[in-house]
Order: C-alpha cells, then sequence, then structure tokens
C-alpha cells in the first residue's frame, strides 16, 4: 500500500510545486511509482508535467465533486512512471460545492483508497489554504511535508498550520504524522539564508530535511517547458538536490 504525502504550506509561492513535480520524478528515478495529485485550481503541477488542458476530460474536480472514480481521471506526465490526477480552474468551486451532506472532508481519502495499492508513493500538491481541499489532503495523507522559503518571516503561519494538523488528528486522522520541513530558494550567499535555515531548525529539530534546495534558475524554467527538473536538466544543482531529496525520503521509510 502506498504512502501519502501531502505537501502544504498555506503560504503561496514558497515551492509546494516545484517539489511535488521533482520529488515525484526523484522517487521515480530511485524506481517508485508515483501518483501525484493536483488539489491547486491553478493547475501548475498539471501543465508543469506537460499536461494540456485542453486533454484533459476528467479531473480531480470530478472525483470530489462528480463521484468519478480516481482510476478514470489518472493520466501519464512528461516524465515516465509518474502518473497524474489533474487540476484545473473549476476546482476553484469545488469548496462551495462541497456540503456536509457529502461526508465532505473524506471524500479525497476514499478516492485515493481505490487505487493506493497500485503506487509506491501518493504526492498530494496543497492549495495555498488551509481550506477544505487541504483538509481533505490532511484527511487522506499519512504525513505531511512542509517546503518553507528561506525568506523573512518564513516561520510565519506555520502555528496556524500545525493548529490545522491538531484538529484534523482529533476528528478524521488520528495518524498524521509530519513528515519533514524542507528548505526552499536558499541562498547561501546572503546572512539571511543562513538565519532562516537556523531559526527554522530551532523550531523544527530533526524533521528539517539535510537536503535544502538551493535557488536555482534551472528549477523555475523547467514547468514551462512541462519538464521535471531531471527530464530538463539533469545535470543542474536543481536536479541533484531533488534527487538527494528523494533518497532521504526514502531512507526515511527504510527504502
Ligand atoms: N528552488 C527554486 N529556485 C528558483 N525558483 C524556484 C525554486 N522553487 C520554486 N521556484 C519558483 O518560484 C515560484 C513559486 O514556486 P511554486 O509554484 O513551486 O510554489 P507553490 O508553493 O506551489 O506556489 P502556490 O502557493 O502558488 O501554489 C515558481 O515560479 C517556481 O518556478
Amino acid at each position: 500500500m502506498g504512502t501519502v504525502i501531502a505537501l502544504a504550506n498555506q503560504k503561496g509561492g514558497v515551492g509546494k510545486t516545484t517539489t511535488s513535480i521533482n520529488l515525484g520524478a526523484g522517487l521515480v528515478e530511485q524506481g517508485q511509482k508515483v501518483l501525484l495529485i493536483d488539489t491547486d485550481a491553478q493547475g501548475n503541477a498539471t501543465s508543469g508535467l506537460g499536461i494540456q488542458k485542453s486533454a484533459i476530460e476528467h479531473e480531480i474536480y470530478d472525483v470530489l465533486i462528480n463521484d468519478t472514480p480516481m482510476k478514470e481521471t489518472i493520466l501519464k506526465t512528461s516524465h515516465d512512471g509518474l502518473d497524474i490526477v489533474p487540476a484545473t480552474i473549476q476546482l476553484s468551486g469545488a469548496e462551495i460545492e462541497l456540503t456536509p451532506m457529502m461526508a465532505r472532508e473524506t471524500r479525497l481519502r476514499d478516492a485515493i483508497n481505490e487505487v493506493r495499492d497500485d503506487y509506491d508513493f501518493v504526492l498530494i500538491d496543497c492549495p495555498p489554504s488551509l481550506g477544505l481541499l487541504t483538509i481533505n489532503a490532511f484527511t487522506a495523507c499519512d504525513s505531511i511535508l512542509i517546503p518553507v522559503q528561506s525568506e523573512y518571516y518564513a516561520l510565519e503561519g506555520l502555528s496556524q498550520l500545525l493548529n490545522t494538523v491538531k484538529l484534523v488528528q482529533k476528528h478524521f486522522n488520528r495518524n498524521l504524522k509530519i513528515e519533514g520541513v524542507l528548505l526552499t530558494m536558499y541562498d547561501a550567499r546572503t546572512n539571511l539564508g543562513q538565519q532562516v535555515n537556523e531559526e527554522v531548525r530551532k523550531f523544527f529539530k530533526d524533521a528539517v530535511y539535510q537536503t535544502i534546495i538551493p535557488r536555482n534558475v534551472r528549477l523555475s524554467e523547467a514547468p514551462s517547458h512541462g519538464l521535471s527538473i531531471i527530464d530538463y536538466d539533469r545535470k543542474s544543482k536543481g536536479a541533484q538536490v531533488y534527487s538527494a531529496l528523494a533518497k532521504e525520503v526514502l531512507a526515511a521509510h527504510g527504502k
């Protein structure tokens, strides 16, 4: 049965999607079967892996609202072996359309359970909010990977995130854990980067990955080509660090 990891931080632009795509591809390189579920209406993970919106027949919205089986929404991506459940802008209405009568917090979990045996890892790219879609992800997953941007106010908002984790543990998912905290867009040349590194390690201790993701222009270019960093520029620093992260994640799971 696959391990389900949600990538979440309600702050926007911290590297959730970049990490979902490239950790996913990195895990595939290590011989894992991986499904990425896009739950962000911006659909950046979807387009970043080369899926044309016009080619999408069913998406995560249909799973959550129309009871479409997840299996019918799964597409192959530009990275061989990495599958995706796509998202489009249609998903932006889902939080309002999910009503209490629909068991609205557990719909994603129920859908994932139908495909979980087909994969080693299921990654959920969360939207930048702590709304119902993120609650669905936290209810469905085993653990949460929190990307933290190495910038001013890096820790701001994380206590809210941890409160949401506690609420979900209490009501829907007793075994929910923190998978790890990942420093992203790190610039070793600045004092700020080093300060944030120390601050985050003081707060989250061993939960912080040894692997740190630096700012790397190749990582920001790859999605516009619909490619993971491994396919876009295998020799880049970005490809090396996401490969190292994949190995660190696997080691944490005894693989
Ligand atoms: N390590 C990096 N180096 C350079 N650019 C990066 C890096 N990581 C992410 N970016 C760029 O920063 C922007 C935000 O990253 P990303 O989309 O992964 O964040 P996000 O947390 O998923 O955003 P949102 O909250 O909007 O969903 C993107 O343009 C991405 O290409």
